[in-house]
Parts: C-alpha cells; sequence; structure tokens
C-alpha cells in the first residue's frame, strides 16, 4: 500500500486503520488510477472498493499538485443512492447510537433495514440472517455481504415461510453463482415473476414481530432472554428460538477475493430444516 501513498499523513491513517497490504482491487485500482486513468472498478462487495478509489484521491490532495484555486471543489464523491446519502447522514445526525453500541460490543446484534444495512462496515460480523426475503439478488448481495467482509468467513442464514417461495429464487442464484451447492430441487424455483415480486414489494407477508412466541408475557420474555444470554449465542440458535415456523438455507464461506463480480462468494450452502416436497 505504502507505494501509493505519497503523503505521512495518509499512510499513518492507513496503518491505524489496520492496513498492512493492499486488496487485490486495490493493487489494480490505485496505480492506474496514480498513473491518471479513468478507473470503474468491479469487486466483490467488502473487497475494498473504497480505498482502492480514496487512497489515490487522497494522495493527489495532500501532494498539493493539484490546488491552484484553493476556494474550488478539488473532488467529488458520489454516494451510490439518494437513500444511502440520506441514511448515511441520518445516521450521523442521531450519533448511531445502535450501530455504536453494536460497535462497542455492547449489544451484539444489529437489526437492519435494507437500506441502513448497505451503509455498514464492521470487518468482524460472523453472520447476517435474512428474517426478511431479500427482494432481489442485488438486495441479497448487499445484505449478506455485511459479512465476510475482505476475505473473512462468514455466514448467510435465510428464514423463508411458504409465501416467500416465489421470493427464492434470487437468493439461490447469487447462491449458485458464487460456486454453493444449491438442491436440485430448489434450482426449478429460479424463475421469479416480475408482477408477483413488484405485488409482494407493495404487499409484503404479514409477520409476526421480531420476538416471535415470546411476545406473550414479560415473564417469559425475560426467562427467553435469560435462556440465549446463558446458552449458546450463535445466530442459528436466535433464528430458531425467535423465529419458529420459518425454514431456513444456511450458507457459509468466505468473501473470495477476485471472486465473480459482484457478488459474495460462498463456499457452501446448505439447505436445512424443511420438507423439499413443499417446495416441489
Ligand atoms: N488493504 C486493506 N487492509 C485491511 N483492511 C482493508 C483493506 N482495504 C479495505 N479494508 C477493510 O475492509 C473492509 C471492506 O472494505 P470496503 O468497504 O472498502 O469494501 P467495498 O468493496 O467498498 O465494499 P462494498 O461494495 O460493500 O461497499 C473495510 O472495513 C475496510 O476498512
Amino acid at each position: 500500500m505504502s507505494a501509493a501513498v505519497t503523503s505521512p499523513t495518509l499512510e499513518a491513517a492507513l496503518a491505524h486503520m489496520g492496513t498492512v497490504s493492499p486488496t487485490a482491487a486495490q493493487r489494480r485500482a490505485i496505480p492506474s488510477m496514480r498513473a491518471g486513468n479513468d478507473v470503474v472498478a468491479v469487486a466483490p462487495t467488502g473487497s475494498g472498493k473504497t480505498p482502492a478509489y480514496a487512497v489515490p484521491l487522497l494522495s493527489e490532495l495532500l501532494s498539493g499538485s493539484r490546488a491552484p484555486n484553493r476556494s474550488a471543489p478539488h473532488a467529488l464523491v458520489l454516494a451510490p443512492t439518494r437513500e444511502l446519502a440520506e441514511q448515511q447522514a441520518r445516521m450521523r445526525a442521531c450519533g448511531t447510537l445502535a450501530v455504536e453500541r453494536y460497535r462497542t460490543g455492547e449489544v451484539w446484534v444489529l437489526i437492519a433495514i435494507d437500506v441502513l444495512a448497505r451503509g455498514l462496515d464492521f470487518v468482524a460480523v460472523e453472520s447476517v440472517v435474512n428474517y426478511d426475503m431479500p427482494i432481489s439478488a442485488s438486495a441479497d448481495v448487499h445484505r449478506i455481504g455485511r459479512t465476510g467482509r475482505n476475505g473473512r468467513k462468514g455466514t448467510a442464514v435465510t428464514l423463508f415461510t411458504r409465501e416467500d417461495r416465489v421470493l427464492l429464487g434470487p437468493v439461490l442464484e447469487v447462491a449458485e453463482v458464487s460456486g454453493a451447492d444449491v438442491p436440485k430441487w430448489a434450482l426449478k424455483l429460479k424463475g421469479v415473476r416480475k408482477d408477483v415480486v413488484r405485488r409482494m414489494e407493495k404487499r409484503p407477508p404479514t409477520r409476526k414481530g421480531i420476538g416471535g412466541p415470546n411476545r406473550g408475557s414479560i415473564g417469559k420474555r425475560h426467562k427467553q432472554e435469560k435462556r440465549l444470554e446463558s446458552g449458546s449465542r450463535t445466530e442459528e440458535g436466535v433464528a430458531n428460538r425467535q423465529v419458529t415456523g420459518r425454514k431456513e438455507i444456511q450458507r457459509q464461506g468466505e468473501n473470495r477475493r477476485g471472486g465473480r463480480k459482484g457478488v459474495q462468494a460462498m463456499g457452501l450452502n446448505v439447505a436445512t430444516g424443511f420438507e423439499e416436497e413443499e417446495y416441489e
């Protein structure tokens, strides 16, 4: 990384972030940008594209070589979607209380909606649970891409009910494209009709609260929390205890750097706990 960084300030900042050697995306993008080329980096989520752009940009700015007019803008950074831009502003404005509690380890589960999830970058997230089905392959990639970041391993669990079967296609497609072992019967479900998706976007299936069967009395809930605290803190455990009656697709693996474009690569796809004939 240091070969591409001309400023000691930037080098110190990168070292502080734990950056030792560049990722594959950075190895290719940084020298090319430093040479003055326009670069479009296409690489899996979590593979370090942000510094691939930011490092050469900041190097250039810090070198002072392009500052004839100090009051003029020197760089323009566009957020990918209006929602993401808004949510980032909102997150900053709110002091990111929940996120901060998660970051510091005070809480160990963070519940996020699509728009929020996309901006989250915690390298150590071990698992992502799709409590509700993602509406598209791209939404799935953005969600499950919160784990397995920067070459680490991660697990993605997708919970679904019979009503969700029309939305299984995109999830299975992501799993298959990334080399996971998708059961044959499930491949038949791949096609998703656009009108059905649109209908489900407008009227998603009604769900019980995330507390599921434990919403009853406070006493019961308290007991369940105690059980979670004392028992295994595995994500499957949480999923099984809190959300009964849901089936799940579980995927494990690592985000292989330089893997298939834009897809979180997963080594294994295990469909557990559901009866195949129900979905045939
Ligand atoms: N060279 C590096 N060494 C160590 N960690 C790195 C390096 N580059 C990036 N990271 C870390 O890896 C994580 C993922 O990087 P980043 O957010 O840039 O990925 P991305 O490709 O932009 O992901 P997305 O497509 O999801 O936005 C971040 O926490 C980042 O700080």
